[in-house]
């Protein structure tokens, strides 16, 4: 499978903030969004997924498994991805392994069952607790455990390790390898190097406020990929 992005622009309340964004993913990569905060990091990811219109230029999947009747297993990217976005989208007063199992029935092609999810995050012999008694990096953990219940080959994080300790860095770090060795595609927007090896960069533009770092190139906030 390849995720491509061709002249992509974005669009928040009428108002331009990226465009001409251009990648080619294959199976088994992962791309790096980074830039300062505003620079559209998240919009990128939610135009990506479908929850935001594409303002101008493409984004599509190519090449996608065929399955028994002919059709393609995944005929959308809505349908390929898995979106982690800043909130965990769980219910507080459902289980952890209620949330769970909702999620994988939902999003079918059911994988690892819940409780080898659960301990893969180191969250075993907690799922009976109703998600809102959970710390905050237990509840990036259980919501990490989504992305293990159904398979999708596309994983849309956006900063996915926020509220997480080095420990569990770490063990993100070794799901997302597994990922991506199993010939899944990674797009994360992250201030935080996420131990992905050989992931490539998409820097977006800059910040107008020079007061917090960031230059005033207004010009300039369409990404550059390395
Ligand atoms: N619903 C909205 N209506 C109007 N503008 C919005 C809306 N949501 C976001 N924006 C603006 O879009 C721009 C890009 O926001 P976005 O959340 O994509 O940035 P980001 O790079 O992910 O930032 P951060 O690093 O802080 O998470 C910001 O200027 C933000 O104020």
């Amino acid at each position: 499978m390849r995720l491509i992005a061709e002249n992509l622009g974005g669009e928040r309340g009428g108002d331009t903030v990226f465009s001409s964004i251009g990648f080619v993913l294959e199976d088994g990569q992962a791309l790096l969004v980074t830039g300062p905060n505003g620079s559209g990091k998240s919009t990128l990811l939610r135009v990506i997924a479908g929850l935001l219109p594409v303002a101008e230029g493409s984004v599509r999947i190519e090449g996608v498994a065929k399955i028994e009747d002919g059709g393609e297993a995944f005929p959308s990217i809505a349908s390929a991805c898995h979106y982690l976005g800043h909130q965990n989208a769980m219910k507080p007063v459902l289980s952890v392994a209620e949330n769970l199992r909702f999620w994988r029935d939902f999003n079918g092609d059911g994988h690892a069952d819940v409780e080898e999810a659960l301990e893969t995050v180191g969250l075993g012999g907690i799922g009976h607790l109703p998600f809102g008694y959970l710390s905050t990096g237990q509840r990036r953990r259980a919501a990490i455990a989504k992305l293990l219940v159904s398979r999708r080959p596309l994983w849309l994080l956006d900063e996915p390790t926020a509220g997480l300790d080095k420990a569990s860095e770490g063990g993100f770090a070794q799901l997302m390898g597994k990922h991506c060795a199993e010939g899944g595609i990674i797009v994360a927007a992250t201030h935080l190097p996420l131990g992905l090896d050989g992931a490539k960069e998409l820097r977006m533009g800059a910040s107008p406020s020079p007061l917090w770092g960031g230059s005033i190139r207004e010009a300039e906030r369409g990404g550059g990929l390395e």
